[in-house]
């Protein structure tokens, strides 16, 4: 095994080079590399274990795998806690039996991807819009596995220019957007059902998300977090702070596997 890319992070790189292209290696659309991530980290799901199941792109992957594994007989009771309607749909579809934090608090490990991965491995999630049921699911797992091609790697939270998630409720939204703007300098933008310019979109708790858009580093993520939350009217954000236990990034390199506890 030998040792990959660090980021430019400070700590000591644990990551391990899993497996790399072969020499003569076609270049993999983005899809495929969220697919080979994907299917990596559904090898450490096993029989018996309550599996949170991610939204999005990536995670899709995943849940499509489990659900072969489990038609395969190579997997047998597995119980999915779903992030999201969408991710509920699915693993119905594929008859993974699903059910949530209530009835099963324990959850042993969820695949996820993310919008972006810093040096130490905190994320920024819910472009997708599910950050609210990802957060409360995937706070309480014993493993959180999170899966990205390598676009996803940012030097710092919001590193990628792109939008910063954070769910609100809908009552007095352009109050809430403007102290949002106020408190950080940034740009907030409320997100809108794409081809619908005029309707908000709509969460699976029916709320509204604010996109911000930062000109530079936020600082330390957890006093940022800690304000956005204190603005009344703010459900959660976006960023996922020390939460993922292994990160598995698919790239032009190869396979990459990180683990931080
Ligand atoms: O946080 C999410 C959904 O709320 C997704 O995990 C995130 O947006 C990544 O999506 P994709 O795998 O499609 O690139």
């Amino acid at each position: 095994m030998a040792l990959a890319y660090d980021l430019g992070s400070k700590k000591p790189n644990p990551t391990t080079l899993i497996s790399s292209p072969p020499p003569h290696q076609l270049i993999f659309t983005q899809d495929e590399l969220k697919k080979i991530a994907a299917y990596k980290a559904v090898e450490f799901v096993e029989s018996g274990m309550v599996i949170g199941l991610g939204t999005g792109s990536t995670a899709k992957h995943a849940i499509d795998r489990i659900g072969e594994l489990l038609h395969q007989g190579k997997l047998s009771n597995i119980i999915g806690i779903p992030t999201s309607k969408q991710t509920q749909h699915q693993a119905f579809c594929l008859g993974i039996p699903v059910s949530d934090i209530e009835t099963h608090p324990v959850v042993d490990l969820a695949i996820d991807g993310a919008d972006e991965v810093d040096p130490d491995m905190n994320l920024v999630k819910g472009r997708g819009g599910s950050l609210l049921r990802e957060k409360m699911i995937e706070s309480c797992c014993k493993k959180f596995v999170v899966i990205v091609d390598e676009s996803k790697l940012v030097e710092y939270v919001g590193g990628s220019g792109l939008a910063m998630p954070v769910e609100i409720v809908p009552f007095c939204w352009k109050f809430t957007a403007k102290k949002l703007e106020s408190l950080f300098g940034c740009v907030a933008k409320l997100r809108v059902v794409m081809n619908k310019l005029d309707d908000p979109y709509v969460t699976d708790n029916g709320n509204y998300i604010i996109d911000l858009y930062f000109k530079k580093d936020v600082g330390d993520l957890r006093v940022a977090g800690d304000a956005m939350l204190r603005v009344a009217g703010v459900v959660e954000h976006g960023m996922f702070i020390d939460m993922a236990t292994t990160l598995i990034v698919a790239g032009e390199f190869g396979v990459t596997l990180r683990n931080k506890y």
